[in-house]
């Protein structure tokens, strides 16, 4: 047996929901380009889930849903308020506010397909309450409840600010919610289907993933991105800090990627809505140095920004809080995370793979007494 380092290249299931092939990134065969131009994230969610685009009827019905289904029970609310709320990383309290959801659903460990449909809505339909009540709780505001005439992207940055958006924002976050749902067989998504091939449940299969996802080797890049940036403060300090940062052979966060090689398509959308937002809110320099530090790691390394790189400067120009950028790659990602979770279900088998043994041959056990 010989083991493929962080399973590079290794196909481990097959699957319907999306595909990377030749560095083209479809969601049931449709285009990111072509989505991200054009759904909303309700449609995407509707896609992935039922693996077709809705009708007119379909979709508004799941709107519906999302809309009765949006508001947190109250026993999570009242945890937010236990915590040692400013020590604590929004992701480690998405975390533990997804599987304490899970305590309330009556169907939390029902195996039915009809209801882990159901708690797939429940728990999309809670997740952007989340993540805006504990936004809010911790600066000592109340949490604003989601309101049934605006859209998923439109109610998230309601419930996070207490204003209207403007419809430029709503579009900006509209379309890297559609960017972020799915992405094949990344680490948090496998790290679900792992979870529930043991026939776990819906509430532990999201857990798990939202911890791999927490780390900035994945979706925690988006947040180490604003924070480089923030370091390197100036358009003529980018050069030497990237330049340094490679020659020591440390990693500039938002760059490079498993499977991507060209470029990951995703972001081309982010970069031009980074430019965009960063003009209209008189901050062009975050898009700027972005822009430079691209030219510099793309030139010395061959190495693409990925999706997490531009994300960061958008939620920055959309006045939200750094540390927010992770809850929300999981409050789009949840949608793919769920679309797997159901799919393992539909054709489980346990996962369970080998390692290839490195350590000492057979030994003799020693009693601790004769242990020298
Ligand atoms: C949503 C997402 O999850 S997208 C990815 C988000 N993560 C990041 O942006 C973090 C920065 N990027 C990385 O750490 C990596 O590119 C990963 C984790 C995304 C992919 O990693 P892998 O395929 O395992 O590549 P690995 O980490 O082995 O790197 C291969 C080589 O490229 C270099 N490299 C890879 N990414 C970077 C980077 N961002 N900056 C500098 N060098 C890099 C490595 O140092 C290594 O060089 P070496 O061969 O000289 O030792
Ligand atoms: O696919 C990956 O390895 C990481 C990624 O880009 C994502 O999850 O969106």
């Amino acid at each position: 047996m010989t083991a493929t380092r962080g399973l590079e290249g290794v196909v481990a299931t097959t699957s319907s929901v999306s595909s990377i092939i030749d560095d083209t990134l479809t969601y049931v065969g449709y285009d990111i380009d072509d989505l991200a131009e054009n759904a909303s994230f309700e449609e995407v969610i509707y896609l992935l889930w039922h693996r077709r685009l809705p009708t007119q009827q379909e979709l508004a019905e799941l709107k519906c849903q999302l809309s009765v289904n949006a508001e947190l029970p109250k026993q999570v609310l009242e945890h937010f308020k236990l915590y040692p709320i400013n020590e604590v990383h929004p992701m480690a309290a998405l975390r533990t506010a997804v599987s304490l959801l899970g305590l309330y659903d009556e169907e939390s460990d029902v195996m039915e397909e009809q209801a882990n449909y159901r708690k797939a809505v429940r728990l999309q339909a809670k997740m952007p309450a989340i993540v805006t009540a504990f936004a809010r709780i911790r600066k000592g505001l109340e949490p604003i409840p989601p309101r049934t005439d605006l859209s998923f992207a439109a109610n998230f940055l309601y419930m996070l600010s207490g204003k209207e958006p403007e419809p430029i924002a709503i579009e900006a976050f509209n379309k890297a919610l559609v960017l972020h749902a799915d992405h094949e067989l990344n680490a948090s998504t496998f790290t679900a289907r792992v979870c529930v091939a043991t026939l776990s449940d819906v509430y532990s299969g999201v857990t798990s993933a939202i911890g791999a996802l927490k780390g900035p080797l994945h979706g925690g890049a988006n947040e180490a991105v604003m924070k480089m940036l923030t370091e390197i403060g100036t358009l003529e300090n980018v050069d030497t800090y990237v330049r340094e940062k490679l020659a020591n052979k440390e990693k500039i966060m938002g760059f490079g990627h498993r499977v991507y090689r060209k470029g990951d398509p995703r972001a081309k959308h982010l970069k031009l809505m980074a430019e965009k937002l960063t003009n209209l809110t008189g901050e062009p320099h975050w898009f700027e140095m972005s822009t430079k530090i691209e030219n510099i790691v793309t030139g010395e390394k061959n190495l693409p920004p990925n999706v997490d790189f531009y994300s960061a400067s958008v939620y920055h120009s959309l006045g939200i809080d750094h540390d927010l950028f992770t809850p929300i790659f999981a409050v789009s990602r949840v949608s793919g995370w769920l679309a797997h979770i159901l799919e393992q279900y539909e054709n489980n088998r346990l996962i369970r793979p080998r390692a290839d043994y490195t350590g000492p041959g057979m030994q003799k056990y020693v009693a601790v007494e004769q242990r020298g």
